[in-house]
């Protein structure tokens, strides 16, 4: 069964986190709280440790110092189908799927909730179809998965996160191949499954569009955070990633009727 944690209480905890490779810091005392329910972007520019971070969130990077608590339980202490049951991971790479179809992709989302050898029964075909169609694959679903074009593989990944059912999704630039338009609809996706979602972004208006709350991650610390128009100030852009920029305000509000920043960049780098 799953817990619940009730809105506005901490569903993530990451406290004094450090990992080190060899004797280089990557994550230096990492200090970070994700809320239930909301959308949280982490930004920060080349190298500064997003996907290490995530990893270690995902329990791909065991921290070297420091603790991350899921519902209050340290994640180290949770076996890792019940884990599993809890976190989905969208990548940016997405992991060679042999010849599975498209269906088989999504259907994999029930595995951490299945005893070893069971069956797949009318609910959970029911489930997995609707997700399907939740994304606008319904005319794939027989296709390799392979075979289908980036945008797609991206909403097959959603709607496997969709029939996995988890609390927190975490994804880790998942838009980063993907025409415009995809990625505003693969980030649009993610958003109305209505879990706590905590990505990582380099597209920084679309980070202001989508997210509650952004994370700013610089040299392994983190070095912001806070809502996207109280974050995405002009110094930090400069200070953070090197950038001359003029931050205003786009012209449409969000879904709560907040002002969405807009950056536009100026040119000459070299
Ligand atoms: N397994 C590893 N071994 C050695 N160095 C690593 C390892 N994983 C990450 N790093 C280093 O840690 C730093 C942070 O890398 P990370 O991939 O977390 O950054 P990022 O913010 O996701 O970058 P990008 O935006 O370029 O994807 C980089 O300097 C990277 O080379």
């Amino acid at each position: 069964m799953q817990t619940q944690t009730p809105l506005n209480t901490p569903l993530l905890n990451v406290n004094h986190v450090s990992w080190n490779i060899g004797s280089k810091t990557i994550l230096n005392n990492v200090n970070l709280q994700i809320k239930q329910g909301k959308f949280v972007g982490l930004i920060g520019p080349n190298g500064a440790g997003k996907s290490s971070l995530l990893r270690c969130l995902y329990r791909f990077n065991q921290p070297t110092a420091g603790q991350i608590k899921f519902n209050n339980t340290d994640i180290w202490q949770l076996k890792s189908h019940e884990y599993a049951k809890q976190v989905a991971v969208v990548l940016q790479e997405t992991p060679s799927q042999f010849n599975l179809t498209l269906l088989d992709v999504v259907a994999l989302g029930l595995t951490p909730h299945k005893a070893l050898f069971s069956t797949t029964t009318t609910a959970d075909t029911q489930k997995i179809n609707q997700a399907i169609a939740r994304v606008g694959l319904q005319d794939h679903a027989s296709q390799r998965f392979e075979s289908l074009s980036g945008g797609e593989k991206q909403r097959a990944l959603i709607a496997r996160a969709m029939v996995q059912q988890p609390q927190l999704l975490i994804m880790d630039e998942p838009t980063s191949h993907l025409d415009v338009k995809y990625q505003i609809q693969v980030m649009e996706l993610a958003k109305s499954l209505g879990v706590t979602v905590f990505a990582s972004f380099h597209d920084l208006n679309l980070a202001a569009a989508m997210c509650d709350e952004l994370v700013v991650i610089n040299h392994g610390e983190i070095v912001n955070t806070g809502s996207p128009i109280d974050v995405l100030s002009e110094d930090m852009l400069n200070d953070v990633f090197g950038v001359c920029a003029q931050v205003s305000h786009h012209p449409q509000m969000s879904k709560l009727g907040g002002v969405i920043p807009h950056i536009t960049y100026f040119y000459g780098y070299e």
